[in-house]
C-alpha cells in the first residue's frame, strides 16, 4: 500500500463528495448485520467517488473494526490501485478486489463483499443457485453465478468477480469457496443485491429440501427483469448492467 499526496490534490468539490460518501459508507455497513449477512467484522461496502479529468476513487471501510466502531472519519480513502489516498487506518483487506471492479467496471457504483450463510453455503458447493424464483428474475435477471476460486491479497478475486459479472445481468457473484460479492449503481444498490442474494440463496435451499424447483421460461425471466429494473418502484432506476 504507498501512500500519496492525499486528498489536498483534489478539488474541493471533490473533497466534498469524499465526506459526503464517508457518512454514506460508514451507515450502510450498519446493514450488513441488521439483515443478518456477517459476523463480527466478515463484511465491506465501497462506493466509487468520480473525479472529473482524473482517476476516480473509492470509499471504504477500515479493516478488521466492528460495525459500533465505525465513524465516518474513520472510512479509508483510496485510489483504483488500492493505495491509500486519506484516512488514518489500513482499508478493507478486500481493497484491491472492490478496486479492480472499478476499474474495469466504469458503470459500477458500489460493490459489496460479506459471508452471508445460504450464498456461502452454495459459494462452498461451486454451485450456482439457479433462477426458479421470480425474485430472482426481478432482482438479478437469471442465475447466480459461480466465480472462481482467489486467494485473497491480490488482484485476483476482482478479477474473477469482473471475469463472472461483465457479460452477466447479475449484481452478485458467489466466489468460490469464498462467499458473494455484489455490484450496484452505488454502495446502497450494491447493498440490496447482498441482502437479496442471501435472501434467494435461502430459500431456494429451503425449496430444495423437499424436491426439485420448477425453472423459469426464460422468457418470462427476461419480462420479469425488464418489468422489475425498468417500471418498478417508482421506475427511476436503470440496471447497472442490463
Ligand atoms: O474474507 C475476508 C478475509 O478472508 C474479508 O472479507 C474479511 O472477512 C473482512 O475483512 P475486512 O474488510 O475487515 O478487512
Amino acid at each position: 500500500m504507498t501512500s500519496t499526496p492525499g486528498l489536498a490534490a483534489y478539488p474541493s468539490e471533490v473533497r466534498e463528495e469524499v465526506e459526503r460518501v464517508r457518512a454514506l459508507v460508514c451507515d450502510l455497513h450498519a446493514e450488513l448485520p441488521r439483515w443478518g449477512l456477517v459476523v463480527w467484522t466478515a463484511g465491506n461496502v465501497s462506493q466509487r467517488v468520480r473525479v472529473p479529468g482524473g482517476e476516480d476513487l473509492l470509499v471504504i471501510k477500515p479493516s478488521g473494526v466492528t460495525y459500533d466502531d465505525l465513524t465516518p472519519e474513520s472510512m479509508v480513502v483510496c485510489d483504483l490501485e488500492g493505495n491509500l489516498v486519506d484516512g488514518s487506518r489500513a482499508p478493507s483487506s478486500d481493497t484491491a478486489a472492490h478496486a479492480y471492479v472499478y476499474q474495469h467496471m466504469p458503470q459500477v457504483g458500489g460493490v459489496v463483499h460479506t459471508h452471508s450463510t445460504y450464498a456461502t453455503a452454495w459459494a462452498a458447493r461451486g454451485e450456482e443457485v439457479p433462477c426458479v424464483l421470480t425474485m430472482m428474475a426481478d432482482e438479478f435477471g437469471g442465475p447466480i453465478p459461480i466465480g472462481p476460486f482467489a486467494l485473497i491479497g491480490d488482484d485476483s478475486i476482482g478479477r474473477g468477480i469482473v471475469e463472472t459479472l461483465r457479460d452477466s445481468r447479475s449484481r452478485a457473484v458467489l466466489m468460490r469457496n469464498h462467499g458473494p460479492f455484489t455490484i450496484g449503481r452505488d454502495a446502497k444498490d450494491a447493498v440490496k443485491a447482498a441482502v437479496m442474494v442471501e435472501e434467494v440463496a435461502r430459500t431456494v435451499h429451503i425449496s430444495r429440501q423437499l424436491g426439485e424447483p420448477l425453472p423459469i421460461a426464460q422468457s418470462d425471466i427476461d419480462s420479469l427483469y425488464a418489468r422489475y429494473q425498468n417500471v418498478y418502484g417508482q421506475g427511476d432506476s436503470a440496471p447497472v448492467n442490463p
